[in-house]
């Protein structure tokens, strides 16, 4: 069979779009996560961070389903989302649409750039809570705000939410950021551990100056990426729940592809984030394979978009002279 793929990242957060809404590829959920594992495994030509599946919706403009690297699926993905948002909107010809997720219905936008020419979407972060049983996180308490786990780390504090995948975030200074403690107690809590038994996505910020952060983040099923949306929007929130920053103003967010921009909002007692980001094009492709056997496949028909590629390099310049400024300061 043959199935045309689209390369695309947010924050250098790279995934495979598979339009199921316009082809019928026949795929169940053995076949996407075999496709996941197939299509992102970096030694092949193709590789990525995911596939973000395109599907009909019956309650939103489209549908989005992500599977991670080793074929698990996860219930969100805020910049597969922007990309998604993209891919959707340009389709339909509209500026704005509903993506159904797993657990949500989401609100998304066409935004102005965020740097000169970069496609640039708004996502919903929703919905968010600090709930452990909604990660979950096996703890004998209900939540956990900036506290210590002793058994991961003596010193880190960590908060624990889910948006609605699951992510532990830790507020840290440089020497945390450069040493190897977030891998080593990342791929305890995404192995077999007592506390997370579906895993959990791993933050590390560092706040910069006032509405400015950096995240890098240990993902679920992946392993360390350029970014993480989700993640990002989690820490965000964080950031605004200890007073480094502030609900409603928008935070600028460093990462180590680029940056993104996030609004945290609060109502009625509930939060919600606006992730705002480049949805960018790498190329587009036709892969030839046999289903039963995907990780043996061809490619085809190859088309890079060139422009784009060259001109979110000069985003990643800006963020990464900005980072060092001040990661070394
Ligand atoms: N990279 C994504 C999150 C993808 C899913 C995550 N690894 C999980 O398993 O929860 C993002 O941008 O949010």
């Amino acid at each position: 069979m043959k199935i045309e793929l689209t390369k695309c990242h947010g924050s250098g957060n790279d995934f495979f779009i598979i339009d199921e809404m316009n082809h019928s590829y026949d795929l169940d959920d053995n076949k996407r996560a075999a496709l996941a594992r197939a299509f992102c495994n970096r030694s092949t030509d193709l590789g990525a961070d995911g596939i973000l599946f395109v599907l009909a919706s019956d309650v939103s403009d489209a549908k989005m389903r992500v599977f991670n690297t080793d074929g698990s699926e996860a219930s969100m993905c805020g910049n597969g989302l922007r990309c998604v948002a993209r891919y959707v909107c340009e389709k339909l010809s509209i500026e704005e649409a509903t993506i159904e997720t797993m657990k949500a219905n989401l609100q998304v936008k066409n935004q102005p750039d965020i740097f000169e020419n970069i496609p640039t979407y708004l996502v919903e972060i929703s919905p968010v809570s600090f709930d452990l049983d909604s990660l979950p996180l096996k703890l004998n308490q209900n939540q956990l705000m900036n506290e210590k786990i002793p058994a991961l780390s003596e010193n880190i504090q960590f908060t624990a939410l889910s948006v609605p995948n699951p992510h532990l975030v830790a507020i840290v200074e440089k020497e945390q950021i450069q040493s190897n403690e977030q891998e080593t107690l990342s791929k305890y809590v995404n192995g077999e551990n007592e506390f997370f038994p579906d895993g959990v996505n791993v933050s590390f910020v560092k706040p910069l100056k006032k509405g400015h952060i950096y995240v890098r983040t240990f993902e679920r099923g992946v392993g360390f990426t350029n970014a993480c949306g989700t993640a990002m929007s989690a820490s965000s929130l964080v950031t605004c729940l200890q007073g480094l920053n502030e609900m409603e103003t928008p935070i600028e967010v460093y990462n180590n592809g680029g940056k993104v921009r996030c609004v945290v909002h609060e109502q009625n007692g509930l939060q919600s984030i606006d992730l705002i980001g480049n949805a960018s094009y790498l190329y587009r492709c036709d892969v030839e394979l046999e289903i039963e056997n995907p990780e043996i496949f061809t490619i085809d028909n190859n088309k890079e978009y060139v422009e784009e590629v060259m001109q979110y390099a000069k985003l990643q310049k800006h963020a990464a002279e900005f980072l060092n400024e001040w990661i070394n300061a």
